[in-house]
């Protein structure tokens, strides 16, 4: 299977989005899970999305991500329409994402798993996985990333013996060997340890400050300390967005966070 090749970039200057969601929804039969959400990510922009239990953040994410089509509104990526684009052209724009389920192959070694998602990623990659000499250019690739995630010493080591955070950390390599233009994280601290959240949140900060990535997270205090930007969002809408200092003081987020949002 060929490696992930670029296509021709759409129509985008300097300074242009580099991801555009104008009034996006989504409904599940009776549910409508997002409703309306626009969103515009400059170039090197961190954006964080927060909201609680069932606010929509995955399925916005989703919607982001090519995983499903919205019922309403419009996604560009670097100033191409995406809306009804799947997810293996987004990834060929240049769109790397970590997944909430692990995606990872659990009896593969790190090393191996990084090497698929370098060549595709998905699952049908791994029929035509063959073993590759260790200095061949994926190999070195997969190697770097690893390395940029703190996990090259886990290179050999099958994925089952990793701990959570370790998984997160494989994941994160995952989708950076693909050299992104532009990284969706979504809720990587869910179930992790303390520790295992600040190694994480150290590991985002080191990324380079050029990648703009958009995290969906429901922990507060990690999306807001590692953003330029944060969205709220509840019951599939926006509350606010504003800088995470904003964000943190707002009365509206105060209240949804602490649970009496409908007592005030
Ligand atoms: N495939 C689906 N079919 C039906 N309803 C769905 C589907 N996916 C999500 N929903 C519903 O949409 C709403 C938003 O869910 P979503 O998972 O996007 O929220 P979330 O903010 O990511 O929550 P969490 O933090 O718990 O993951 C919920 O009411 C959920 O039950």
């Amino acid at each position: 299977m060929a490696a992930a090749v670029r296509t021709a970039p759409g129509p985008r200057g300097p300074g242009a989005p580099v991801l555009v969601a104008d009034a996006v929804g989504k409904r599940f039969g009776g549910v409508q899970a997002v409703d309306g959400i626009s969103l515009t990510m400059a170039p090197g922009e961190r954006i964080g999305v927060i909201g609680p239990n069932g606010a929509g953040k995955t399925t916005l994410f989703k919607l982001l991500a090519g995983d499903e089509l919205p019922t309403a509104g419009t996604v560009e990526l670097f100033g191409q329409d995406v809306t009804r684009v799947g997810t293996a052209r987004r990834a060929r724009l240049g769109l790397g994402r970590t997944f909430q389920v692990s995606n990872l192959f659990r009896d593969m070694t790190v090393l191996d798993n990084v090497r698929v998602a370098a060549r595709g990623g998905t699952p049908r990659a791994r029929v035509f996985w063959r073993p590759q000499r260790p200095k061949d250019e994926i190999s070195q690739r997969a190697l770097a990333s690893l390395e940029s995630v703190g996990l090259s010493r886990r290179a050999q080591d099958t994925v089952a013996d990793l701990s959570h955070g370790e998984q997160r950390q494989l994941e994160i390599a995952m989708a950076l060997v693909t050299e992104p233009e532009i990284l969706l994280l979504d809720e990587p601290a869910a179930g992790l340890s303390a520790v295992e959240r600040s190694t994480l949140r150290r590991l985002i900060e080191e990324l380079p400050r050029t990648l703009p990535i958009l995290l969906i997270e429901h922990d507060m205090s990690l999306a807001l300390g590692l953003t330029d930007r944060v969205m709220c969002m509840e019951n599939g809408r926006h509350v606010v967005t504003g800088t995470p200092q904003e964000v943190r003081d707002n009365e509206t987020v105060k209240a949804i966070y602490l649970g009496r949002r409908d007592k005030k």
